[in-house]
């Protein structure tokens, strides 16, 4: 076994993320202890159930007893209370994580509680699916994906590469941005997006009392895939968009002027603006594809046996997996 890290690493949430990651680090090979705890006996329950940590604890405080390091895995508005609750408890040096979608919010509520000696160093993996809770996770969440983290001043860099080499050895690449400006890219990049999604996903449904079920009969391929992503977690997204306010809301207003354009080009009939457009998010598409950056476009170059069939196993997509259970 390779040497980690972290020698104990505890997490406070057992849902997708933190379930991922336990999956990667038996994956990585590493001889550690993995505690962890959920706010609810039932997520408890399945998570000793399942085997996803050595030890799951009844509460936050002895899950992060004697941790290196504590990964706050609980939605972005809960993650100052949370944090509250384990300072007390927490080993002097260990390093605390989180893995929220939104780090200015986080770092206002969680700095005010961080005990002298203990290091916290926010971190977002670009990486999820639609499911949530403690079966949803798969070892290779992680591979390929970004882990943005956004260190905050006076945080010693042994202990920022400490868990750059975590990320990494779990698959992801790890990039360093300021909080602010990972806010105003994931508005742009996720976060806004998801709205949009909720939004169209709401106005079928509105309109599926008018047409009674065409608008599920007839989904089309795009509007499927807005589907998946507002199936997503209702907690986190409310969060999401609470503690993000002022980078959704300023990119809601550029998008609102753009749609606006888009609608006049089509009412006036205004055939080159809509086509000039549309090549120019073709090549946005490409340009991800030539950057490697889509890990779900048909690879045609794949070679190999068919596994499509093979036996589910923790380290695939539980989309790909039996749900039952
Ligand atoms: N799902 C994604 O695609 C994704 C991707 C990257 C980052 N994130 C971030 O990761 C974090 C966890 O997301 P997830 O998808 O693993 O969620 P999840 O819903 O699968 O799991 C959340 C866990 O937090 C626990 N929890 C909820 N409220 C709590 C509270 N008030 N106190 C203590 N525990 C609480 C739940 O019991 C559950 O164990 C969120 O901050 C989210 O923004 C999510
Ligand atoms: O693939 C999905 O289902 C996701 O929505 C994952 C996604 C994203 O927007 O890319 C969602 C939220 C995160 O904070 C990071 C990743």
């Amino acid at each position: 076994m390779s040497r980690p890290p972290y020698d104990h690493v505890a997490f406070i949430g057992l849902g997708l993320i933190a379930s991922s990651m336990c999956h990667a680090i038996r994956a990585a090979g590493w001889d550690c202890t993995i505690t962890g705890t959920a706010r609810s006996a039932e997520t408890r329950d399945i998570a000793r159930e399942i085997g996803l940590c050595d030890r799951v604890t009844d509460s936050a405080a002895e899950a992060v007893e004697g941790a290196d390091l504590v990964v706050l895995c609980v939605p972005v508005g809960a993650m100052g209370g949370v944090m509250e609750e384990i300072a007390p408890h927490l080993k002097p040096g260990a390093t605390v994580s989180d893995v929220g979608s939104v780090k200015g919010a986080v770092i206002e509520a969680v700095t005010p509680h961080l005990p002298d000696g203990v290091w916290f160093i926010p971190a977002h993996p670009l990486a999820g699916t639609e499911h949530s809770g403690p079966r949803s996770g798969f070892a290779t969440l992680f591979q390929n994906r970004w882990c943005l983290m956004t260190p905050i001043e006076g945080t010693p860099e042994a202990e920022v590469a400490r868990l750059d080499r975590f990320w990494t050895g779990i698959g992801a690449n790890v990039d360093m941005m300021d909080a602010d400006h990972h806010d105003l890219v994931l508005a742009v990049t996720s976060h806004a997006p998801h709205l949009i999604a909720y939004t169209m996903v709401g106005v079928a449904d509105d309109l599926r009392r008018v047409t009674a079920s065409e608008v599920i009969n007839y989904s089309a391929a795009g509007f499927r895939d807005f589907t998946r992503i507002a199936a997503s977690d209702p907690t986190m997204w409310r969060d999401v968009f609470l503690n993000n306010k002022a980078a959704t809301l300023e990119i809601l207003g550029r998008f609102t002027e753009e749609l606006f354009a888009l609608q006049r080009a089509i009412r006036t009939g205004d055939g080159d603006h809509l086509f000039d457009y549309f090549t120019r998010t073709r090549d946005i598409r490409r340009g991800i594809i030539d950057a490697g950056q889509d890990t779900d476009a048909p690879d045609f170059g794949r070679v190999g046996p068919d596994t499509s069939k093979a036996a589910p196993a923790a380290d695939t997509p539980p989309a790909k997996r039996s749900q039952g259970g």
